[in-house]
């Protein structure tokens, strides 16, 4: 099998694929694992993986050229590792052809004078409404790994989520965010220690919520590696391994499959954490989980990376706030790439945006300060909507700016 010449993105993009000169034989090394539980492959016999590492400051126009620009710079394989979706990419292309299709209706001659990006999420003050998704395995996106994505997110004014599934430690991690707000979003483990270890450690180090993903309970249908005929990395680094000499020797399974309320339960348990669910998308768990005592829900399908054929998240945003009712704020995430994304985003009822994929772009361009760079454009963007529709601060920010595009 030969590589494509062009490589299509999303909207319609092509990138020019690296040259790749390994042949279908070399590839076949590569394990498919037979078993029911899918993961992600490493290929023992791949040359060694070598992720970008340039510190610089970087120009963003916006945030969706970043993806061809972050194709430039990256290793096929952790490209299309980051970039991609599962299955037919539905969902990945919906997230934001579902922002696409809403329209704001402008509130003109509302005598404000400038638009006030702060707010509030559980506690953290933010400098606007847009956090850092969690995002397993930076060290594919850039030598400075999570430290890159944290200390540019905490240098723009977010609030950083670190994934149980990290290239680094968690506490490597809570140390870059220095004094800055922090969450760990944990994949409960089979393994019960392991996963009490990971919840003390995270409390330790300082993290503020436990983030518990529901939408993983299996490895999503990825298909872009196998399809553009891709070597995986020879390893993949986790950061998270036990550490207490009671688990020594376990290497335990970081996926639990049989997910349920007891374990939302043990989180909550043993850390005595606000717990947010990331992974809501109805309103019947979204009311199970105000049930459940969660403090928060974070709308999310995974960035279309897990079930494909989901909804793209703003689609359903609607129906969870009135579900919610109020009673704990709302996350959301998948295909925020505009100021007038995350405006529709808190108009429809969310406290806060988290972005994903471009923060790791502008972590493969610039390490930190390309983080940091892709929160300044968004967050430029932001005001910029804020002032035209007439919008002063974030609570101005009301349903009735948004309507869906009639076209
Ligand atoms: C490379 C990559 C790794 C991810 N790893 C995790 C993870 O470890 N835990 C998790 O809950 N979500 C993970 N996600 C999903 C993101 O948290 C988020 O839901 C999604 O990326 C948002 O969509 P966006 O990339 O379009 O902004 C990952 C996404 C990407 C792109
Ligand atoms: C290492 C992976 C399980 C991280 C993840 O959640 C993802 O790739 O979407």
């Amino acid at each position: 099998m030969t590589v494509q010449d062009r490589i299509p993105l999303q909207n319609g993009i092509e990138v020019p694929a690296r040259s790749d000169s390994s042949t279908a034989a070399d590839r076949s090394s590569v394990t498919i694992s037979p078993t029911a539980r899918p993961s992600l492959q490493t290929d023992a016999s791949a040359p060694p993986y070598e992720a970008p590492c340039i510190e610089q400051p970087i120009k963003v126009v916006n945030l969706r050229t970043l993806e061809q620009q972050a194709a430039k710079v990256l290793p096929e394989f952790g490209f299309h590792f980051i970039a991609g979706g599962s299955g037919d990419e539905w969902t990945l292309r919906e997230n934001e052809m579902a922002f696409d299709r809403l329209t704001i209706e402008p509130r003109y001659l509302p005598g404000v004078a400038s638009a006030d990006l702060r707010t509030t999420i559980l506690g953290s003050a933010v400098s606007a409404p847009i956090i850092t998704a969690p995002m397993g395995l930076q060290g594919l996106a850039h030598s400075s790994k999570e430290v890159g994505s944290a200390r540019g997110t905490i240098a723009a004014g977010g609030l950083y989520v670190t994934t149980s599934v990290s290239t680094l430690s968690l506490e490597e991690i809570a140390s870059a965010c220095e004094a800055g707000p922090k969450w760990f979003q944990i994949y409960v483990p089979e393994d019960r220690d392991y996963a009490r270890e990971q919840l003390q450690r995270a409390k330790q180090a300082g993290y503020t919520a436990i983030v518990l993903t529901v939408d993983a309970t299996t490895y999503g249908n990825r298909e872009r590696a196998a399809m553009l005929g891709l070597r995986a990395p020879p390893r993949l680094e986790f950061g998270n391994t036990p550490i207490s000499p009671a688990l020594a020797g376990r290497t335990p399974d970081m996926h639990k499959t049989a997910l349920d309320w007891g374990d939302v339960a043990f989180c909550v348990a043993e850390t005595g954490l606000p717990l947010v669910l990331k992974g809501v998308m109805t309103p019947a768990l979204a009311r199970d989980a105000v049930r459940h005592g969660c403090a928060g829900i974070w709308v999310s399908n995974h960035g279309g990376r897990q079930l494909d054929h989901l909804a793209g998240s703003i689609s359903v945003l609607p129906r969870i706030v009135d579900a919610v009712d109020g009673k704990v704020p709302i996350i959301i995430d998948g295909g925020i790439r505009r100021g007038h994304d995350v405006f529709s985003a808190i108009a429809l009822g969310a406290s806060v945006v988290a972005i994903g994929r471009p923060v790791l772009y502008g972590l493969a361009l610039g390490g930190a300060k390309g983080v940091e760079a892709v929160y300044a454009r968004l967050r430029a963007e932001l005001a910029m909507t804020m002032q035209l529709a007439g919008a002063g601060s974030i609570a101005d920010i009301t349903p009735d700016f948004v309507s869906r595009a009639s076209t």
